[in-house]
């Protein structure tokens, strides 16, 4: 994505805010929770291995949930989720490093922090497990190069979840070395949501890459597609939030962990 290219309004202004987050204090140091080793026991223990995101709000979320994420991520865990994702993004998702701290202090699965990482200053904020770095948005002007922010993530011990949208995209993340690789199924130029997109780019990914398929996954049919395609683990925020509705959180993450067992449930 260079700045010339047309993308989302909500998306500019994520990127330029993002652009003007100073980094954190000190450098980070951080002894990881496994994230495949995460996927491999949920799988082991007949669960669809799962990223369940708390997500506040975003720009196509139908509202805001207030009720306290600590509480949240405990129901997603009660769910069967293998890993939690935490927004960090203040302006656009309601999220804050202070969350992201108590959700992992309380659980003791791997929290990936889901944030908009352009510069090496921006990893020294908070631990987490997992770090999130978006090859389109690493694209942009005055951007720190994926390779090196991969480097300097690894060197402060993060896990490091390398997101794509295209077979380019992936060809870019697989030569900077990304062990973990995600396909987001939301175009962040236009913000639309296909899920034919991961099963369009999933086949470009090698099998030694851990793959997560990324957004717009609703229902145990859409776990179902994903999984077909290829994906090893899915990262759903909505669908579990439900921002409007305010449904349980735990019943709403246990929907998508037994899609592959459980056949009682009707796909609504
Ligand atoms: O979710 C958004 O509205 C959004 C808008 C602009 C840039 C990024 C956005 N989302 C980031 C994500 O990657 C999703 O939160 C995540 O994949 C979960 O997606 P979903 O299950 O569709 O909430």
């Amino acid at each position: 994505m260079d700045d010339s290219e047309e993308i989302a309004p909500a998306v500019r202004s994520i990127l330029d805010a993002a652009r003007e987050r100073g980094g954190g204090g000190d450098r980070v140091s951080v002894s990881p929770r496994s994230l495949p080793a995460a996927f491999e026991a949920a799988a082991a223990d007949g669960r669809t291995p799962l990223v369940a995101e708390v997500k506040p709000t975003s720009p196509t979320a139908d509202g805001e949930r207030t009720d306290d994420p600590v509480e949240l991520a405990e129901a997603m865990v009660e769910g069967g989720a293998a890993a939690l994702s935490v927004l960090t993004e203040p302006e656009h998702f309601g999220g804050s490093a202070e969350t992201l701290e108590a959700v992992r202090d309380a659980v003791d699965v791997p929290v990936l922090r889901k944030d908009f990482v352009l510069h090496e200053g921006q990893l020294d904020v908070v631990e987490a497990d997992v770090i999130l770095l978006i090859v389109r948005f690493l694209e942009a002007e005055g951007t720190d190069d994926l390779e090196d922010l991969l480097a300097a993530a690894r060197d402060r011990g993060f896990q490091v979840l390398v997101e794509t949208h295209t077979a380019a995209e992936v060809e870019t993340a697989l030569s900077a070395g990304a062990e973990i690789i995600g396909v987001n199924n939301r175009d962040l130029a236009e913000l639309d949501v296909d899920l034919g997109t991961f099963e369009t780019v999933a086949p470009e990914v090698p099998e030694s890459v851990t793959l997560i398929a990324e957004s717009g996954i609703q229902t145990p049919d859409d776990v179902a597609r994903m999984r077909e395609a290829g994906a090893d683990a899915l990262l759903v925020g909505s669908a579990i939030m439900d921002h409007g509705a305010e449904t349980d959180v735990t019943a709403n993450t246990r929907r998508l962990t037994n899609a592959e067992t459980d056949t009682t449930t009707p796909d609504t």
